[in-house]
């Protein structure tokens, strides 16, 4: 399967750097819309066939393999059977978790996320929440789901800005995504998660970031920052025609998950190949 050719010179460049230097890259994909297809329920998703075991393939030829989600990182490694890829990191709630050969470390959630807890149900009720909204609570943050709805993107208007205002009440951030508005802790996202692990790999890394929604932004322009200290890197979009943001940032657009399945095969084909 031939590698996908990138829109932008650096992201060709760092994509054949990855391919002829695998020991210094680093390889970060986002959960949901990445390596999972988007469902209805939350509970249903699973990595898209064949990625699972295309990671473990590359995980030994890489010098890096991460999983950086919103998910909390035990549910990620559930649902995409990563305890089966060797030495993969993933890194939870935005960063705030870090899943390891196991063993899940993480600060406390502040307190806002238990005024959270007990106040949205009543302001779901109390603002007209339409049929099929539905919170999910993660623990060290909540979801609030549209997806379910008759009209998803009118369900999701009519909450922002009541939930912005609980959210800053709670002392918490938004994280709008994909007939999702997230309330969580400030102080982490994406992009600082993605250039912690960079730092780690050195000054010789060479970084490619997959994803599908608007909390990858931020990892986005953490790659953008590294290039600008010298450091190859490629951003890739896992495209669908909920989010065109990405789409348009990104140094290579593939179709969803499937598209990041064939990508992972041809990287990895490459990588033996060279
Ligand atoms: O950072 P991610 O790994 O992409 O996680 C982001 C959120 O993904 C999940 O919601 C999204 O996927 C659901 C399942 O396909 C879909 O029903 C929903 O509409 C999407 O927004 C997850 O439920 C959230 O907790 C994650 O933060």
């Amino acid at each position: 399967m031939p590698l996908p050719t990138p829109g932008s010179e650096q992201g060709a460049a760092a994509l054949d750097r990855i391919v002829q230097r695998p020991a210094d890259a680093v390889l970060s994909f986002d959960f949901d819309g990445t390596l999972a297809p988007i469902v209805s329920d939350p509970a249903d998703a699973r990595a898209y066939p064949g990625v699972t075991a295309e990671l473990s393939r590359l995980a030994p030829l890489v010098g890096r393999l991460v999983i950086i989600t919103g998910r909390p990182a035990a549910v990620a490694v559930e649902y995409g059977g990563l305890a089966d890829v060797d030495g993969v990191l993933v890194l939870g709630h935005y960063g705030l978790e870090r899943w390891e050969d196991g063993r899940v470390t993480a600060p406390e959630p502040p307190a806002g996320v238990a005024l959270v807890r007990e106040e949205l149900p009543e302001l779901l009720r109390k603002t007209g929440a339409h049929e099929g909204t539905a919170i999910e609570d993660k623990g060290r943050s909540l979801a609030v789901h549209t997806r379910r709805a008759a009209d998803p993107d009118a369900a999701l208007e009519t909450l922002r800005i009541p939930l912005a205002a609980l959210a800053q009440r709670a002392g918490l951030t938004v994280e709008p995504g994909r007939r999702v508005i997230e309330l969580r802790p400030a102080g982490m996202d994406k992009g600082a998660a993605l250039a912690g692990v960079a730092a780690d790999a050195g000054d010789g890394a060479a970084v490619l970031y997959a994803g599908d929604d608007l909390g990858d932004l931020a990892a986005f322009e953490a790659v953008e920052r590294l290039r600008e200290k010298g450091l190859p890197g490629i951003t890739v979009c896992s495209g669908s025609d909920e989010v065109a943001e990405l789409a348009a940032r990104a140094d290579l657009v593939v179709d969803g998950p499937p598209g990041i399945a064939d990508l992972l095969a041809a990287l990895r084909e490459a990588i033996e190949d060279r």
